[in-house]
């Protein structure tokens, strides 16, 4: 049995020995971050949304008696936060305070607050140190660790960003005793596709412990998140910019962000996705790739965490021209991450969209 008061590193390889960092899970971490920081950093911008403001200052805080200047950012909730207003606003503050090459950015809060940080942190200057302090699930199990930063457009999510990683992740487990039932739920969207893309201890875990998943101060969510973030370590240390592997962490993710889209945004991240991986597991049945259980055992795991696993039967042709700006897309041929059993992912190339449509049609409401 783990000691709860020990904290877990699990070491991320960049592209050179200098850009390999270290996601820290555990509890009562924030004082680390000083340290973490190292000696050249003399001013930091704290970026976190209202929702986090007591953990922003506790940050803040520590940041002062270390002897740095720490200047907050405010930024909008959730989704709203990722827009090329709010990183405007940011860079101000940074221009305004004279930040330079060797300051820093620190995020506190989910997974949109780590997306947009990292990318005011990947652009200002061109690049500065970035520390990320996810306060969600699923900001400590995917949206912290692996550098993949950005902002939203009209036309779509995650339309504009850069790769651009952290200096270090520290995931306080203590974060989560403030963070809403549906975000923990959301969150676990993300540990279930990798559950089904490599870790299938994942999934045994969640169907073992119903009550535990949903706590979380539980071992059981602890093990989670490691498990996660161990996953998602490995594929993006082989794969920083996405040029072969990395897609596999996309699985789920071509509807899931045609469907936020669809919903204006109004939708967390994780309830797109759950969608998003009942359609691609039904996908790959269709094409002869994937058993009946395994695709049964998506809707069924998700569904047994209050996920959505069905949408809108009438949405058909706003989905198909989102998920037609996916990045995996090339020229007019989609693309999706499928599974050829568990945790064998795979890449289906789909030049006709009546596959597609018929896939749909099965998880369609
Ligand atoms: N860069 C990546 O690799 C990557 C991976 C996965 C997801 N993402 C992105 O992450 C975002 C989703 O992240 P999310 O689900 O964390 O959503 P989020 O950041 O919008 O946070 C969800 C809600 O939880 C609140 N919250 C967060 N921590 C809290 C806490 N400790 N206590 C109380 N409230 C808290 C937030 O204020 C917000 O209202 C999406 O934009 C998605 O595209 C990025
Ligand atoms: O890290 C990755 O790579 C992922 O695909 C993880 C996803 O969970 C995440 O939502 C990511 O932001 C999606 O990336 P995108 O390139 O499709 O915008
Ligand atoms: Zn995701």
């Amino acid at each position: 049995m783990q000691d709860p008061a020990a904290s877990t590193v699990i070491k991320v390889t960049g592209a050179s020995p200098a850009e390999n960092y270290d996601v820290v899970v555990g509890r009562g971490l924030l004082p680390r971050l000083p340290g973490i920081l190292g000696e050249r950093v003399r001013k930091v911008l704290v970026i976190h949304p209202r929702a986090l403001r007591a953990t922003g200052d506790a940050v803040r805080e520590d940041l002062a008696a270390a002897g740095l200047t720490a200047l907050t950012a405010e930024i909008p909730d959730a989704e709203e936060g990722k827009h090329i207003q709010v990183a405007a606003f940011c860079w101000q503050v940074l221009g305004q305070n004279d930040f330079t090459r060797s300051d820093a950015v620190v995020a506190v809060g989910g997974g949109a607050v780590t997306d947009l940080a990292g990318f005011v942190a990947a652009t200002w200057l061109r690049g500065v140190k970035v520390v990320h302090i996810p306060t969600s699930l699923l900001g400590m199990v995917d949206a912290a660790v692996g550098g993949k930063t950005g902002i939203n457009t009209a036309e779509g999510k995650n339309l504009v960003g850069a790769f651009h990683p952290p200096a270090a992740v520290l995931a306080d487990l203590d974060a989560l005793a403030t963070l809403p039932e549906n975000e923990l739920l959301t969150g676990m969207a993300e540990v279930v596709k990798c559950g089904f893309i490599k870790d299938g201890a994942i999934l045994d875990l969640i169907e073992a412990n119903p009550e535990a998943v949903r706590d979380p101060g539980s071992a059981v969510v602890r093990e989670l998140v490691e498990r996660s973030i161990a996953v998602k370590a490995e594929v993006v240390s082989a794969d920083l910019k996405e040029s072969g592997r990395r897609e596999f962490l996309n699985y789920g993710h071509t509807l899931g962000h045609a469907i936020e889209l669809a919903e204006r945004y109004q939708w967390r991240h994780g309830a797109a996705v759950s969608v998003g991986l009942v359609f691609a597991a039904e996908l790959s049945r269709m094409v002869g790739r994937l058993d009946d259980a395994t695709a049964d055992r998506h809707q069924a795991i998700l569904a047994s965490l209050g996920l959505p696993v069905s949408y809108r039967r009438d949405r058909w042709a706003a989905l198909l021209d989102g998920m037609k700006r996916d990045k995996k897309a090339r020229g007019d041929l989609l693309r999706f991450v499928v599974l050829d059993g568990p945790g064998r992912p795979g890449i289906l190339e789909v030049p006709d969209t009546s596959l597609l449509f018929a896939a749909y049609q099965e998880i369609a409401e």
